[in-house]
């Protein structure tokens, strides 16, 4: 049977090749153009799709992995897990989690707007003078198909979508940092692969859930925050660099270090913690910034300890346009009626926050969070008085819900803090009293002060009264005596 099939196929193939042969030899050049462009009309006429190849390496420069193809590896990501049957895993947050992208030669479908294209994941041989950091040999990429229909959709917007997304999904999955400009041990900084910041993972546990104050403001927070992050194409409308200045104030312990780290875990940014008394003049600062990267929360705390903020904040305007990326800057202080109202001008720090003393619907949120007490306990009407009457921060609060051993339930926690309450309140009493006291004696001091200048004052009037009279006896003496 076989046989028979080679011995009929035989013919055939040799007269194709023939005919091939014939074909590249003798036809004139113009002819083959147009026999070309006649093939081609009547393959797209039966084969309506068209072909994007996003390549790995970039062929520019140190063929680094392209941006293009990583965003895209995550934004299938998503579906790869659920649609391709052999999937390749990579650790990601230094192998804390793994990412499952499809294998090379699998394909899967995504639908946009209705429409519906398909992704394939495919090598071929790298061509010989290619020098590759990555695998030899393998030239790796993504073929996005679509029907030819969808020509503008895909290109115009679609693209823009999974890049974006994928971006998005990058930024989400990686591991986040604090870094700090503090001085290392012999003095000077770490220069870490030239970098003037050192780096930590950040993995502080404080969110907008764990923070406690009025849930009004923190909502309202949360949107400008959310408002912000999603403004690109805005702020590029308005022509204002993508930036946007905080000032959280309050009394130490109320949360403004804790709303940071929920602002950098809500959007998934990096911590810059700009220590400026270790900033040696404007040209490391300048360094300091421009060293920062986009999604990015700088943090100048406590700044009016700080000298000659004015011009530094100058400086910073100056220098913030110039940086591009989204950044937000957060300043904290104490004393927020010691800055110049120069320096807190809306522009610079668009938004003031303030934080204060522990209101009912914040004590309610750390008991939640320190005791799993929900809306309601009989504790609370109690505690809610003493919160009326008495100042305490969220920091003290927090410390006396806090179990001391496994033995103290929500009860014996909220008793302890109703007793630290109590001691609040009479401890403001007596401070209030004491002050009240000091303010009556300084008042009668200086109310003796004034009786005793009076005092001094009549005499001396009444002396220099008498000199006087006594002059003028002496005058009328005097005159008495030549008269006489
Ligand atoms: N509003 C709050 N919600 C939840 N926890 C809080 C809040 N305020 C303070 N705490 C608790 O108190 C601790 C200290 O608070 P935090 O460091 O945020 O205060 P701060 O306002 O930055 O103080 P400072 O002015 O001294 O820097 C936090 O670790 C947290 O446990
Ligand atoms: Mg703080």
């Amino acid at each position: 049977m076989m046989q028979d099939l080679w011995t009929q196929l035989g013919p055939t193939i040799a007269a194709i090749m023939f005919t091939w042969t014939m074909y590249q030899n003798y036809f004139p050049h113009e002819l083959r153009g147009h026999i070309r462009r006649y093939t081609d009309k009547l393959v797209n006429y039966f084969y309506p799709y068209m072909h994007i190849i996003f390549y790995e390496l970039e062929t520019e420069g140190w063929f680094e992995r392209s941006k293009a193809y990583v965003s895209i590896e995550r934004y299938l990501s998503k579906s790869s897990s659920t649609q391709a049957k052999r999937l390749k895993a990579n650790s990601v947050k230094d192998g804390q989690s793994l990412v499952l992208t499809m294998d090379d030669h699998e394909e899967i479908t995504d639908e946009y707007k209705g429409e519906k294209v398909w992704w394939i994941s495919s090598k071929k041989p790298a061509s010989r003078q290619t020098i590759s950091l990555y695998k030899e040999d393998e030239k790796r990429y993504f073929k996005l198909k679509f029907h030819k229909k969808n020509r503008d959709l895909v290109t115009n917007s679609y693209l823009k979508y999974v890049l974006d997304e994928g971006k998005a999904i990058s930024v989400k999955e990686r591991q986040r940092k604090l870094y700090t400009n503090n001085k290392g041990d012999g003095g000077g900084y770490r220069y870490r692969g030239g970098r003037m910041w050192s780096g930590v993972v950040f993995e502080h546990p404080s969110t907008f859930d764990t923070l406690a104050m009025d849930p009004n403001k923190k909502q309202e927070i949360i949107d400008d925050l959310e408002t912000f992050s999603k403004s690109k194409d805005y702020y590029a409308k308005i022509g204002k660099a993508w930036k946007r200045g905080y000032l959280l104030y309050g009394p130490p312990g109320t949360g403004k270090s804790s709303m940071i780290a929920a602002m950098a875990n809500y959007l998934k940014y990096d911590v810059y913690d700009l220590e400026l008394t270790s900033v040696k003049d404007n040209t490391e600062l300048r360094k300091l910034l421009i060293d920062t990267t986009g999604k990015s929360i700088i943090v100048i705390e406590d700044i009016d300890c700080s000298l000659d903020l004015t011009g530094l904040l100058n400086f910073i305007d100056g220098l913030w346009s110039a940086i591009g990326g989204e950044r937000l800057i957060v300043f904290t202080t104490n004393y927020v009626e010691k800055l110049d109202p120069a320096l807190i001008r809306r522009g610079r720090m668009d938004k003031h926050i303030v934080l204060s003393y522990c209101c009912f619907e914040s004590f309610k949120v750390l008991a939640h969070n320190y005791l799993d007490v929900v809306e309601s306990h009989v504790h609370f009407p109690q505690i809610r008085r003493l919160l009326e009457e008495t100042n305490m921060t969220p920091a003290d609060i927090a410390e006396n819900l806090m179990p001391k051993s496994s033995k103290e339930n929500a009860d014996i926690c909220l008793e302890r803090l109703i007793k630290a309450l109590e001691t609040a309140k009479e401890e403001a009493k007596l401070k209030a009293e004491e002050e009240e006291r000091a303010k009556a004696a300084e008042k009668e001091k200086e109310e003796k002060d004034r009786e005793e200048k009076k005092e001094v004052t009549a005499t001396e009037e009444a002396k220099s009264v008498d000199s006087v009279n006594e002059k003028d006896n002496g005058v009328k003496e005097n005159g008495n005596v030549s008269k006489s």
